[in-house]
C-alpha cells in the first residue's frame, strides 16, 4: 500500500451506482473514480469482488450483490485510492469483539468491516464452540469469507476462549469447571480475558458485544422460568455491562463499544421469548446509562446497533428465522435481503471518527421495518395499492 494510501472502507460511491445497483447491467459505464485508473461498476462483475458475502436468504437471483459494490466502492486499499473523500479510516485501531464461533453471524461481519477499514482484529469465542472455531480457521474452512474488499485475507491476531456469563473463577460452578467442553480452555471469564488482552496488546479501542443467549428462547415468556429468564438477561445483557466493566481501564480514549440489539425489545415479536425480548430491553436502556458513565468518565462511546433479521447460527437455533426474513421482504420499506455486512459498515462506521458525536443511540440497520406499524401482506391491506419492488 502507498504510504499516503487510505486503506479501508471509502465513502464515495457515486449516487448513481448506490441507488441504480440491483442491475450491473445499466452500470457500465459509471465510473467510482479511484485516481487514475478508473473503475467502472462493470468491474465489479469480478467474482472476487463479490464471493465473501454468503446471501442470507436465496429468494432471487440478483445478478450482482448490492452491499459488495457499494463497499468496493468504498474500499481503497490500494494505491489508487483518492485524496478526497471520507474514509472510515481505522488504521492503527484495535478492536475486541466478543461473539464468533463461525462465519455466518454479526460478529463476523462486523469483524471483516473493522479489518477492512484497517482495524486489528481480537476474538472472544464461547469456550464450547472454541475448538470447532479455531480448527476451522486453521483449516482454511472461513478462507473464502475472510476476504476483504481489497482481496487480501481478514487476520485474526488472537482468539480467546470466553464465557461472558462468568466475571471471574471465583463464580464458576462445579459442573462447568468439570465439563468436557470447558476442558483444555484457561483464563476464559471475563476479568481473565481482559487482563489477558491487556498482558498481550496493552489497549483497546473498539468493543464489540455479538453475542447473546436465551435457554428458553422458544418458551412464550409468561411460560418463562425464573431461572430461564435470568439467564437470558444474563448472558445477553448483563454480559454486556460486565465486558464494559472489565475492558474499560484498557481502553484508549476516543474508543467505541458496540452491541447487537433486536427490535423485540420494543414491539412484540411472538416467538422471541425467554426473557430474550426483556433482555434486549434491558441492553438498549444500559446502552443509554453506560453511555453517560462511560462517556463522563473515560470519552468512550457506546451505541447498539438494532439488526433486521439474519439466519445466523444463533438465529436458527430460535426456528423461526426464515419467517422473520420473509416477513422483512414482503413488509420493510426497503425490499431487499439484508446482508450481514451491511451490520458490519455501520459498526465501522460507528466506531469511526465519523461517529464521534453519537452515542448512547439505538441504530436501526433493518431495511427500516423498525419504522413500519403494520404489515402490508395482511389480508386486511388487499384492496389498497401498495408500492412494490419488483426488481429485488
Ligand atoms: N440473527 C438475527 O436475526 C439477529 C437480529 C438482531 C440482533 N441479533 C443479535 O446479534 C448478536 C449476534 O448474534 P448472531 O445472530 O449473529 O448469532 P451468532 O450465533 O453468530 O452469535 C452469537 C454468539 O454468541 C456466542 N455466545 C453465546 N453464549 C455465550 C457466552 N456465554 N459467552 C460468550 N459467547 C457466547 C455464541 O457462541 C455465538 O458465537 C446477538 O446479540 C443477537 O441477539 C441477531
Amino acid at each position: 500500500m502507498a504510504a499516503n494510501a487510505t486503506p479501508g472502507l471509502q465513502i464515495r460511491a457515486t449516487k448513481q451506482c448506490i441507488s441504480a445497483s440491483h442491475d450491473i447491467s445499466k452500470l457500465s459505464n459509471i465510473s467510482f473514480g479511484f485516481g487514475s485508473k478508473r473503475k467502472s461498476c462493470k468491474d465489479f462483475r469480478s467474482p472476487s469482488y463479490i464471493s465473501h458475502t454468503k446471501p442470507i436468504h436465496s429468494f432471487k437471483s440478483a445478478p450482482i450483490k448490492f452491499e459488495r459494490m457499494v463497499t468496493k466502492a468504498m474500499s481503497g486499499a490500494n494505491e489508487q485510492v483518492p485524496v478526497s473523500g471520507l474514509p472510515i479510516d481505522l488504521r492503527g485501531k484495535r478492536a475486541f469483539i466478543a461473539g464468533i464461533a463461525d462465519d455466518n453471524g454479526y460478529g463476523w461481519a462486523i469483524a471483516k468491516s473493522l479489518a477492512a477499514a484497517g482495524a486489528e482484529i481480537l476474538v472472544g469465542t464461547w469456550v464450547p464452540a472454541l475448538n470447532i472455531f479455531e480448527t476451522s480457521l486453521r483449516r482454511g474452512k472461513f478462507d473464502e469469507s475472510r476476504v476483504l474488499p481489497d482481496g487480501s485475507l481478514m487476520e485474526i491476531a488472537k482468539v480467546y476462549p470466553l464465557d461472558a456469563v462468568f466475571d471471574c473463577p471465583e463464580d464458576v460452578p462445579e459442573d462447568v469447571k468439570t465439563n468436557k467442553r470447558y476442558a483444555g480452555s484457561s483464563k476464559w471469564t471475563v476479568t481473565e480475558v481482559a487482563e489477558s488482552v491487556k498482558q498481550d496488546f496493552g489497549t483497546i479501542d473498539i468493543l464489540v458485544h455479538s453475542l447473546a443467549n436465551g435457554p428458553e428462547v422458544i418458551k412464550p415468556l409468561s411460560e418463562t422460568s425464573r431461572k430461564g429468564y435470568l439467564a437470558a438477561i444474563s448472558a445477553s445483557s448483563y454480559s454486556f455491562i460486565s465486558l464494559l466493566k472489565h475492558f474499560l481501564p484498557i481502553m484508549n480514549p476516543g474508543g467505541a463499544t458496540i452491541s447487537l440489539t433486536y427490535i423485540a425489545s420494543e414491539r412484540i415479536i411472538p416467538g422471541y421469548g425467554g426473557g430474550m425480548s426483556s433482555a434486549k430491553a434491558a441492553l438498549e436502556s444500559d446502552t443509554k446509562v453506560l453511555a453517560f458513565e462511560a462517556g463522563r468518565k473515560h470519552k468512550i462511546r457506546v451505541n447498539t446497533i438494532s439488526a433486521g433479521p439474519l439466519g445466523s447460527r444463533a438465529a436458527k437455533a430460535i426456528g423461526f428465522i426464515d419467517m422473520m426474513i420473509n416477513y422483512s421482504l414482503e413488509n420493510a420499506p426497503l425490499q431487499k435481503e439484508l446482508y450481514a455486512e451491511e451490520v458490519g459498515n455501520t459498526a465501522a462506521f460507528l466506531a469511526s471518527p465519523l461517529a464521534s458525536a453519537i452515542t448512547g443511540a439505538t441504530v436501526y440497520v433493518d431495511n427500516g421495518l423498525n419504522a413500519m406499524a403494520v404489515g402490508v401482506d395482511s389480508p386486511a391491506f388487499a384492496g389498497l395499492d401498495i408500492p412494490k419492488d419488483n426488481k429485488s
